[in-house]
């Protein structure tokens, strides 16, 4: 079992609204919907509003994913004052440079329609233009309009080549987590530093993985379904999660964590399937 690995965690009665405090002081929520491959604007919104209904507080997006637009009209429109909500988005590769990610930043807040942002993140490691990119970073952090920023897909090396020259350590490193691939060494490192963890495709995109007979069984012994221990592991590991689903059902389905438990041996039994494997690109090979 890891090393911060907490059964009694996170506090239940919080549900959706139990939030992770990160190095800054600012709060997260440990649970919050992906919108990868959620294609229009317009079923984005439906989406989100949906996930919002039905208690979500956090939103992940990214200009890749060409849906900034719809999640900022769920986000105004839902209702739900902005400040009880928490979005992320990303830099793309191409605006990996200091004199573009300003730029690149403005677009976004336009497509998004809101007056700050929680979280913004760079979204791969790019040789060569980490520091610079991180600098333009702190910089949109000092104007207020950026709540927290963070980086995304950074592995140990990484942050040894970035960490030496950061005034602000980033709050969050957004990785590639599930029972597959667990990355303890990785974890440990930001951990120890107070940088948040947060996983994506935790469910790893809905594959072999959430037919594992060891998810299937211990979720059966709680009645819950593979997809709800593999989330709950998350949290019960101090991993904020991200999964995506544009089901109502299945967004409901993915919150329902709050009323159960991985016991320590549960979470031994998780802890034995990791196999470092991937469903997407590795960072250390990674070509734009
Ligand atoms: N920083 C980065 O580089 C990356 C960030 N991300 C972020 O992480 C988020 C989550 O990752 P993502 O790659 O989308 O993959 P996920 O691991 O969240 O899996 C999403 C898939 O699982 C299905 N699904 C969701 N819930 C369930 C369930 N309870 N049971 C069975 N199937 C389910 C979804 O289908 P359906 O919609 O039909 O329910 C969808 O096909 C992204 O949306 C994005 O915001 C993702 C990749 C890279
Ligand atoms: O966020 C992301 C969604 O998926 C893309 C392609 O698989 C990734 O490159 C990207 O990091």
């Amino acid at each position: 079992m890891s090393a911060h690995a907490d059964l009694a965690f996170p506090d239940s009665t919080a549900g959706l609204r139990a939030n992770a405090v990160l190095n800054n002081g600012y709060v997260l929520p440990w649970v919050g919907l992906g919108v990868f491959q959620i294609k229009s604007d317009a079923q984005t919104a439906a989406v989100v509003r949906t996930a919002i209904e039905q208690g979500y507080r956090g939103i992940d997006t990214a200009s890749l994913y060409g849906n900034e637009r719809g999640v900022g009209e769920a986000v105004r429109s839902c209702g739900v004052p902005r400040e009880e909500l928490f979005v992320t988005t990303k830099v793309w590769n191409d605006a990996m440079r200091a004199d573009k990610v300003a730029e690149a930043f403005e677009e976004s807040m336009r497509r998004l329609g809101l007056e700050y942002l929680d979280l913004y993140l760079l979204h791969w490691p790019i040789k060569g233009h980490m520091v610079s990119s991180w600098r333009a970073l702190e910089t949109l952090h000092r104007t207020g309009r950026v709540k927290a920023i963070g980086v995304s897909n950074y592995m140990i090396a990484h942050f040894e080549e970035l960490l030496p020259h950061v005034e602000i350590k980033p709050m969050v490193n957004q990785i590639e987590y599930h029972p597959y691939l667990q990355s303890p060494a990785l974890i440990d490192y930001c951990q120890t530093r107070g940088i948040q963890v947060q996983a994506w495709s935790p469910l790893m995109q809905a594959g072999a993985l959430l037919r594992d007979r060891t998810l299937v069984e211990i979720g059966a012994r709680h009645g819950k379904s593979a997809a709800q221990v593999v989330l709950r592991w998350d949290l019960q590991t101090r991993v904020a999660t991200i999964p995506k689903s544009a089901d109502p059902k299945r967004i409901a389905e993915n919150a329902d964590l709050f009323d159960f438990a991985l016991d320590a041996d549960e979470m031994a039994a998780i802890a034995r399937l990791d196999r470092g494997q991937r469903c997407g690109a590795d960072p250390l090979n990674f070509r734009f």
